[in-house]
């Protein structure tokens, strides 16, 4: 009898001190990553700023800094795998919604048509993901450190009420610009008679991308609004399971 409470108490032991060392990485891989994303975005921050003050013009911003925007952006799928293993407690459909939509804008849209590369509502969205990334990965940072100066606090849960908002109609803009180059060249579509016997419009399929913002949108903004009112105002919310 004896034996087996001391057993359990050495497996609770044991339990514990893995889960505690589960944890501790977990924390200082995260820690690594939110540095190394602050970082990464606040790059780009500088490049898109030093590259308008020394033009002048927004024209060619885009290509300047594609390269940094494509690593960036493509390594928050890493955000997905952070859900999908417990080491974040946020929804894996909410984070994969918005990594996947970002990577579809950056690599299927502005990256695959040249034409509108320039359009001053790309310009617009990369504004708008900068300045919330920078944000939201510093609010991480600090949070994990212990160390959160309010105003961060206050940034992370207050600024998406504007720019949420203002990157979508910067995303939605931009894939209305694309649409005409898209019906024109064909890009990712396949016509019949083909020898797989299947047919794609990439055009349409444009027009569905941007109707699925109608749903989609309002879930993300409004679970942003209750994170702010947990965050903020210290509100007990029951989320909704996956
Ligand atoms: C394939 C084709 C797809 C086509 C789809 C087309 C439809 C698309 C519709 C969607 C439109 C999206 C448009 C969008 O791209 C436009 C913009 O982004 S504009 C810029 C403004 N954007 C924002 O403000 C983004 C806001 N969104 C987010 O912050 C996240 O993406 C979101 C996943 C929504 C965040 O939600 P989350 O639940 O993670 O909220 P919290 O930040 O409050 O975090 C909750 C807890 O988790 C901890 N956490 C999260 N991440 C980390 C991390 N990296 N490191 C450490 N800790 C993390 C956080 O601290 C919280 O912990 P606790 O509960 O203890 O407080």
């Amino acid at each position: 009898m004896a034996s087996s409470e001391e057993d359990g108490t050495v497996e609770e032991k044991e339990n514990n001190n893995k889960r505690r060392t589960k944890s501790a990485l977990a924390t200082a891989w995260l820690t690594f990553y939110n540095i190394a994303m602050t970082a990464g975005w606040l790059v780009l921050a500088i490049a898109m700023m030093r590259f308008y003050i020394q033009k002048g013009t927004h024209k060619g911003l885009y290509r300047s800094i594609a390269r940094t925007l494509k690593f960036f952006q493509t390594f928050a799928l890493v955000e997905v795998g952070h859900c999908a293993i417990g080491i974040i407690r946020t929804s894996v459909i909410v984070t994969g919604v918005q990594v996947c939509s970002r990577i579809f804008m950056v690599w299927f849209i502005t990256n695959s048509i040249r034409q509108i590369q320039n359009e001053e509502s790309v310009i617009l969205f990369l504004v708008v993901w900068t300045m919330t990334e920078i944000t939201r990965y510093s609010y991480y940072t600090f949070n994990l450190l212990h160390h959160l100066p309010y105003f961060i606090k206050w940034a992370r849960y207050n600024l998406f009420i504007v720019l949420y908002p203002l990157g979508v109609i910067g995303e939605l803009m931009t894939i209305y610009a694309a649409l005409p180059f898209v019906r024109r060249s064909g890009i990712y579509s396949m016509r019949l008679p083909n020898k797989y016997n299947v047919s794609f419009d990439y055009y349409y399929c444009l027009i569905i991308v941007m109707l699925s913002y109608i749903p989609l949108f309002p879930q993300l903004f409004f679970h942003m609004l209750r994170q702010r009112r947990r965050v903020l105002h210290g509100e007990v919310i029951v989320e909704k399971d996956d």
